[in-house]
C-alpha cells in the first residue's frame, strides 16, 4: 500500500447462494489512474463494482475505499460516481433535470463542461427521459460521470446504443479532462480495443477472480506473436508458455510470453516474424488458458 493507494481490497467475496461472484479478490486501486476492468460475460464485473461503490456487502473479506468500509458511508460515497446502464430516473424528469439536480450529489460538478457535452452528444436537454433513445440515455451517463470529476469514477458499460462516433467523443473528451483534472477512472467494458490506449492499468476477472493486475504497457510488452514457418517457429517456441496456436499450411503462429531483447534478436535472425499482441487478444488468450485450467 502507498500514500496514493484509495482502495484496497483483501480477499473480497461475494457470493449467492453457490454462485461465486466475486471470489476471494485481493488488488488496490491507486489516486489518478485510469483502470479497465475487463472479463466476459457474468465474470464479477457489475458485481464488484457494486461492492466496491457501498451497493452491496461483501460476504467475506475486507474492503476500504479512502479508508473505509464504503457501505452507507457518506464521507466515502460522495467522493465516488457510478454510471451503469440500468440507472434510474424518477418518472417526470427531463434531461435538463438529470444535469440540474447532479450538483447536489457531486461537490466538482462542473456546469460549463456539462454543457459543452450536451454539444457534443447532440442532447434534446427538454425531452422526458423516458422518451429518449438507448444512446441518448447512455450519453447523459457519460456526461454525469465526465462533469461530476468524482475523485473515484465507475463506468460500467456506459457504451451500450452509443455509435462509434458517441463513442470516440466519450473516450476523447475523458482523455483530455483527464489530463486537466486528474482521478481514478474505472472502466468496465467489452470493446477493449477500443479503450486499449486510453487504459493505464488492466484487472482482468474470471469467474469471480482476478487472474491479472498489470500495467497496461508490461501488458503489451509480455506477449509477442512468432509468425514463420512451422518447423522454425516450432523449434523457437521449445518447451516456453504458449497462450496461443495458430496454423495454415506450413506457417504457423505462436503466441509467448516474455521475451528478452536478445531472444527477440534471435527469432528475427532466424527469419521469424514478430507481432504485438493486442489488449484483446491477450484477455481472450488469458481467460481461455484460465478455462482449461478449470477444465
Ligand atoms: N443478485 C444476484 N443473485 C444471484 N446471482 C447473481 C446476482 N448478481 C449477479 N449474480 C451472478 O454473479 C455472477 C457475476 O455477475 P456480474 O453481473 O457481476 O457479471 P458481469 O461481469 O458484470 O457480467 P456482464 O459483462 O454480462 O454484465 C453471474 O454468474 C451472475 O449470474
Amino acid at each position: 500500500m502507498t500514500d496514493d493507494t484509495i482502495v484496497q481490497a483483501a480477499g473480497l467475496t461475494r457470493r449467492f447462494g453457490d454462485v461465486l461472484a466475486v471470489d476471494d479478490a485481493s488488488f488496490e486501486l491507486q489516486a489518478d489512474r485510469i483502470y479497465g476492468l475487463l472479463g466476459r460475460n457474468g465474470a464479477g464485473k457489475t458485481t464488484l463494482m457494486h461492492l466496491l461503490t457501498g451497493q452491496d456487502f461483501p460476504s467475506a473479506g475486507a474492503l476500504e475505499v479512502f479508508g473505509h468500509a464504503p457501505a452507507e458511508n457518506a464521507h466515502v460515497l460522495q467522493q465516488l460516481c457510478f454510471i451503469k446502464e440500468s440507472q434510474r430516473y424518477p418518472d417526470d424528469f427531463r434531461v435538463k433535470h438529470v444535469l440540474r439536480s447532479a450538483p447536489w450529489f457531486f461537490e466538482n460538478w462542473d456546469a460549463d463542461f456539462a454543457e459543452q457535452l450536451v454539444d457534443d452528444f447532440q442532447l434534446p436537454l427538454n425531452r422526458r427521459i423516458k422518451k429518449v433513445s438507448r444512446g441518448q440515455l447512455s450519453a447523459v451517463g457519460v456526461i454525469v460521470g465526465l462533469a461530476s470529476r468524482a475523485p473515484l469514477t465507475f463506468f460500467d458499460e456506459p457504451y451500450l446504443g452509443l455509435d462509434a462516433v458517441a463513442r470516440q467523443t466519450f473516450y476523447d473528451r475523458l482523455l483530455a479532462d483527464y489530463a486537466e483534472h486528474p482521478r481514478t477512472v474505472v472502466l468496465s467494458t467489452h470493446l477493449i480495443d477500443e479503450v486499449a490506449d486510453l487504459l493505464e492499468h488492466v484487472l482482468v476477472i474470471d469467474r469471480g477472480r482476478i487472474i491479472l493486475d498489470e500495467g497496461a504497457d508490461e501488458l503489451r510488452e509480455s506477449a509477442t506473436t512468432l509468425v514463420g514457418a512451422r518447423a522454425t517457429v516450432d523449434a523457437f517456441v521449445g518447451a516456453r508458455d504458449v497462450l496461443h496456436r495458430d496454423g495454415i499450411g506450413g506457417l504457423t503462429s505462436v503466441t509467448v510470453t516474455g521475451l528478452t531483447a536478445p531472444e527477440r534478436r534471435e527469432a528475427t535472425a532466424s527469419g521469424i516474424e514478430l507481432a504485438p499482441v493486442s489488449l484483446q487478444q491477450l484477455v481472450v488468450h488469458l481467460t481461455r488458458s484460465s478455462e482449461k485450467e478449470f477444465a
